[in-house]
């Protein structure tokens, strides 16, 4: 399988232009008939252009919601997102969102999957396909622009799905859980790709994942959501330098914001002490 390998065609064909994502007092309430579910409270984040922030919590803290609101797929009941100083009040085309499952359509080819949104405004496609074409030759795909979905492997697809998202030159990635669903070698294969796209374009990145490992590789600061209502319980800048290798998590500094970020959760009382 290639990798990511033209830098300067890939700062090119994925994001545009730079991104300042400010998520200020943000909390969230679902409202049912069998009660308020109170997902987000006071959620405060400042996200400078090109910063990769990964965001780990556990389960039903509220990191989908927070990531929906910042999509503009859903209002936070108060506070407020701003993009470049802009309301988000919906979805916008300056977001890609790559989700847990790929959501690939089995009756398109891959190269029509990636086009999806294109399409869907009615642009024409041959302003789009080169972009398209060149993107899944980026992530080693370039065997498979007309195969289906259900011709390829788990990995593969995720990384359609990620072409999909960047196709549209976002300038603001939001990635839930991408590669939760993959084997452990696939999973740090895109973990790889992913951070050449971050270094090589000017894509702001929210990542959200349950790994804490995945999560330091990858950012500039990890944020620690305590369990729901979700709040931010710590933010840790992460200062190792890129590029990164696999081997940078056997190193001290990688064990040192491991185990901060472990005992972080442990005196929220989410994982048992380690001691
Ligand atoms: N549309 C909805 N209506 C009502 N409640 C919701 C809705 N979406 C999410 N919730 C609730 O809000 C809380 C936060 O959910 P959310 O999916 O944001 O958590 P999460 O941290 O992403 O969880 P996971 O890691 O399991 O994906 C949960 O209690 C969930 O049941």
């Amino acid at each position: 399988m290639n990798t990511v390998a033209d830098a300067g065609l890939m700062a090119e064909a994925a994001c545009a232009g730079e991104a300042h994502l400010q998520v200020a007092q943000v909390c969230k309430t679902y409202a049912s008939p069998r009660g308020a579910t109170h997902a987000l409270q006071d959620i405060t984040l400042d996200v400078p252009a090109g910063r990769f922030v990964s965001v780990v919590g556990p389960s039903g803290c509220g990191k989908s919601t927070l990531l929906r609101c910042i999509a503009g797929l859903d209002r936070p009941t108060s506070g407020e997102i701003r993009l470049n100083g802009e309301p988000i009040v919906g979805p916008s085309a300056n977001t890609g969102i790559v989700f847990q499952r790929d959501l690939l359509l089995d009756w398109r080819t891959i190269l029509q999957n990636v086009l999806f949104t294109t399409d869907c405004r009615g642009q024409p496609r041959a302003a789009w396909a080169e972009r398209a074409r060149d993107l899944l030759d980026l992530f080693g795909l370039e065997n498979f622009h007309h195969r289906y979905p259900w011709e390829l492997s788990g990995g593969m697809r995720q990384r359609v799905a990620i072409c999909r998202a960047l196709l549209d030159e976002p300038k603001l990635l939001l990635m839930d859980e991408p590669f939760a669903a993959l084997d452990a070698f696939t999973r740090d294969d895109l973990n790889l790709e992913l951070q050449k796209i971050s270094l090589q374009t000017a894509c702001t990145t929210i990542f959200i994942t349950h790994n804490i490992g995945e999560a330091i590789f990858l950012a500039d600061q990890v944020v620690v959501m305590d369990r729901r209502p979700g709040r931010i319980a710590l933010v840790l800048d992460i200062d190792l330098p890129r590029p990164r290798r696999l081997a940078v998590r056997e190193s001290a500094a990688f064990a040192q914001y491991t185990r901060t970020v472990r005992q972080a959760f442990e005196e929220l009382g989410i994982l048992r002490s380690s001691a």
